[in-house]
């Protein structure tokens, strides 16, 4: 576990003597030292964007991860909020920070604003408007084009518990997310179901790419070193021994 320390040292002067020295009248206090060791919260911070059609019930997912709570309303997001949760993964604190964005066409410019720094990305469509489901195409595309290349998905199926206005079957929702290479999960931030699981996936799979390139740097960093140490080493065998350079023949 990380920790950081916070050294504080304080001097407490009063005032000295004519004579300047310190008495027993006039006291000074030197050795006031104050270590504050304070444990980190959390070992590591992804951001994670959540996107789709307005009224699919981006929010409501949020609280319900967040909050444990529902609220049946529909008030838009304007631009873009944010919460924060921390989950415990791999023996790791891991702080996420999701952020959920306004569906609603006319703040797209604000909110393509926060692609560039998400490190997982939920689509949320709704399984009672098919027109959600058809529009994650656009919100696809438009992640390429603005999220970085290595950004983790997962595709939602929101509002599972209305089965009886289910436009979207489970299948067509399964089958989209696998010709675009993500994980499926149809959820219910009314019930709950599935809230937590697809929340923490994806924390899981930002998780593991990060490993991944932590593990890539580390490669990198060692073979880098040890080509370091070659060149040092063939350097100093030829200023050694001058004859290895001559020709025998
Ligand atoms: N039955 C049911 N209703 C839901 C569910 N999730 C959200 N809703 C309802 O859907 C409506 C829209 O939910 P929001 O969470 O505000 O939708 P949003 O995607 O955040 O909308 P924007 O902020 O406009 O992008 C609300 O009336 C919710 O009560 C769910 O799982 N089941």
């Amino acid at each position: 576990m990380q920790v950081v320390c916070c050294l504080l040292v304080y001097e407490i002067s009063f005032p000295r003597n004519p004579e300047g020295s310190n008495s027993t009248a006039t006291w000074k206090s030197h050795a006031f030292l104050c270590v504050v060791v304070m444990a980190k919260q959390y070992d590591v911070l992804f951001r994670l964007l959540m996107l789709g059609d307005s009224g699919v019930g981006k929010t409501c997912m949020l609280r319900r991860f967040t909050e444990s709570e529902f609220h049946p309303s529909h008030i838009s997001t304007i631009g873009v909020d944010f919460k924060m949760k921390t989950l415990e993964l791999d023996g790791l604190k891991v702080r996420v920070q999701i952020w959920d964005t306004a569906g609603q066409e006319r703040y797209q410019t604000i909110t393509k604003q926060y692609y560039r720094r998400a490190q997982g990305i939920i689509f949320v469509y709704d399984i009672t408007n098919e027109p959600s489901f058809q529009h994650l195409v656009k919100w696809a595309s438009d992640v390429d084009e603005y999220a970085p290349d290595k950004v983790q998905r997962i595709l939602v199926g929101n509002k599972s518990d209305e089965e009886l206005g289910r436009q979207v079957t489970k299948d067509q929702g399964s089958k989209l997310a696998e010709t675009y290479g993500m994980e499926f999960f149809e959820t219910s931030a009314s019930t709950s179901s599935n809230i937590s699981e697809s929340f923490t996936r994806v924390t899981e799979l930002v998780l593991q790419a990060h490993k991944r390139d932590e593990d890539n740097l580390l490669g990198s960093l060692d073979d880098y070193l040890e080509n370091a140490a070659l060149e040092e080493e063939i350097g100093s065998e030829g200023t050694d021994d001058n004859t290895k350079n001559t020709c025998a023949c």
